[in-house]
């Protein structure tokens, strides 16, 4: 935005600056929560669906207030109104990014008639496919990859319990043949609907995907293409060229990573039925009316926006880590990758400067508990300290309660651990029988120390359902549009993917005739490799 200044030439960036000095860098959490006996109250907020506690976090009300001044000083709301109006934001495809239309009222702001005829259609068709569950349809398999795969993949997964019991619903994204083979392995062609799902319909790995879809289609006897294919695209010319009979379309001011709320959806709407599909779009709507009207400092998306902001350019943590505590959520972390990733990982600011200060972090995750398993190692005794975001389900919907508590409890004490933390003298003070009985009490008290005062979020839903769970992904691209803004980015393109896809196409051919003329030595070299007979 022409008119709103850089984010590291405003007072307040300055004055955030100074107050990290001074007292952000050694903010210790276990001191803040000892001198203030309110600060689990001043530092949670409701939004719809969603509770947030950002007590654990390495801030305090300063930083708050400073963090939501340089919002302001960088236009935050003007942003975002912008967005909302439709204004074509995203520059450098000159496009509208208008996700936010696809779960308005009917009625309601831009694009409303086109929007809730799609969505109309979309659902019927999705009750259809539903009522003939058995008769003609067993499996549904969709074929996309990126935004066109995630979100439902991700849907499907955390709706579980609400999908149709006699539909399989399978996902299939990688060229990688041994994606779509073992998926076609228990199929019967005419049992089977496939969904070629992809903004552009030109996609490699989704065409080729889609071509091995077909072919394997006419060779086990599959009659009716038409009634056994359908289209999700924005390039309806396309997909009719491949002989797609059925075709739910949607616009270009949805980004791909956006698209879950368009006909995108399909595969969660055949799973789930359309009333829990309109509940779903309805909590998105809480949320996206919860981040257009709520005061800055009480608005949950601009706050963890900002708490971004402030891990990634003051503390300089470069990674943040998800941990949902629900099984449901397994494919969150991945979903969250292409939508921060893929959106705030740019080098240049919407003018094309070069910016001087880092912008996404890594994002990565896996479900708890398992992650404790694994890598919680790291968080807890490593180098680096990686915020972690715990999201939490309040009631399970399933019926072992003892199960549940367990793993809420799991939850509660890997936040209160990463926060407390251990000295060495309080681990001094404790058996420890499988160590060597030659190793020096206080060198073995350090190896079971921590350092505490890691940072954490925790995220608290009542139950995972399709309101909710709408509400929390509407909240999370809300929190990256925020960030984004901060950073003076265009949040919504993603040039960062086309040379790999433009290489490839060129080195396509060279597999055929072992041509290496031009190609630098290692790519010769792994090339001559991988044809040698
Ligand atoms: O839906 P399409 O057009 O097949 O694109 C798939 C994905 O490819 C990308 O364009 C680049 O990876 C993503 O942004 C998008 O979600």
């Amino acid at each position: 935005m022409a008119d709103a200044p850089r984010c590291d030439h405003t007072v307040a960036w300055t004055a955030l600056r100074g107050h990290f000095e001074a007292h952000g860098r050694d903010l210790d959490l276990r001191t803040a929560f000892a001198d203030d006996p309110r600060r689990f109250e001043r530092f949670t907020l409701q939004a719809p669906e969603v509770f947030a506690d950002l007590s654990k976090n390495r801030w305090d009300e300063v930083t708050r207030r400073l963090l939501t001044e340089l919002a302001e000083a960088c236009q935050l709301p003007q942003r975002r109104d912008r967005m909302l109006a439709g204004e074509p934001i995203n520059t450098t495809e000159g496009r509208a990014v208008l996700h936010t239309a696809l779960r308005a009222p009917r009625g309601a702001g831009a694009h409303s008639a086109e929007v809730h005829d799609v969505l109309d259609r979309m659902l019927a068709y999705a009750d259809s496919v539903r009522a003939q569950a058995g008769t003609t349809y067993t499996d549904i398999v969709n074929i996309g990859i990126g935004g066109s795969d995630l979100g439902p993949r991700m849907a499907a997964i955390a709706l579980q319990p609400f999908c149709h019991p006699g539909l399989r619903l399978h996902f299939v994204s990688n060229v990688d043949g041994h994606d779509i083979t073992p998926v076609l392995q228990g199929l019967k062609p005419e049992r089977t609907l496939f969904i070629i799902a992809s903004k552009t319909f030109t996609t490699q790995e989704t065409m080729a995907n889609a071509q091995v879809a077909r072919e394997w289609f006419v060779a086990h006897g599959g009659q009716d293409t038409a009634r056994h294919f359908v289209g999700v695209t924005t390039n309806l010319k396309a997909a009719a060229e491949f002989g797609i009979r059925d075709t739910f379309g949607f616009w270009d001011w949805v980004g791909g990573r956006y698209s879950l709320w368009s006909a995108i959806g399909l595969p969660l709407a055949i799973a789930i039925g359309a009333d829990p599909f309109r509940a779903f779009l309805a909590g998105a709507r809480a949320m996206d009316e919860h981040f257009a009207g709520a005061p800055l400092a009480q608005n949950l998306p601009v706050q963890l926006g900002l708490l971004d902001v402030w891990y990634r350019n003051f503390h300089g943590f470069t990674s943040r880590s998800v941990a949902p505590y629900h099984q449901g959520l397994s494919r969150l972390p991945a979903y969250l990758q292409q939508l921060e990733m893929e959106s705030n990982g740019k080098g240049v600011d919407v003018d094309g400067h070069t910016l001087p200060y880092g912008t996404s972090p890594v994002v990565w995750g896996e479900p708890g508990t398992n992650g404790q398993h694994a890598y919680f190692q790291m968080l807890h005794q490593g180098t680096d300290v990686v915020p972690v975001e715990f999201i939490a389900v309040k009631t399970p919907s399933h019926g072992h309660g003892d199960l549940h508590t367990k793993l809420l409890a799991n939850c509660l004490a890997q936040s209160q651990a990463l926060m407390l933390g251990k000295t060495a003298a309080e681990a001094a003070t404790e058996r420890a029988p499988t160590a060597s009985p030659t190793l020096d009490r206080d060198v073995l008290a350090k190896h079971r120390s921590f350092p505490g005062n890691r940072p954490s979020t925790t995220l608290l839903l009542s139950a995972l359902n399709p309101r909710s769970f709408g509400a929390l992904i509407a909240l999370y691209e809300h929190r990256v549009f925020t960030s984004g803004a901060i950073w003076g980015i265009n949040s919504f393109d993603q040039w960062g993917v086309e040379l790999g896809k433009a290489l490839c196409n060129q080195l396509l051919p060279r597999f055929a005739s072992g041509d290496a003329a031009g190609l630098d030595a290692s790519t010769a070299g792994l090339l001559a490799m991988l044809r040698a007979g």
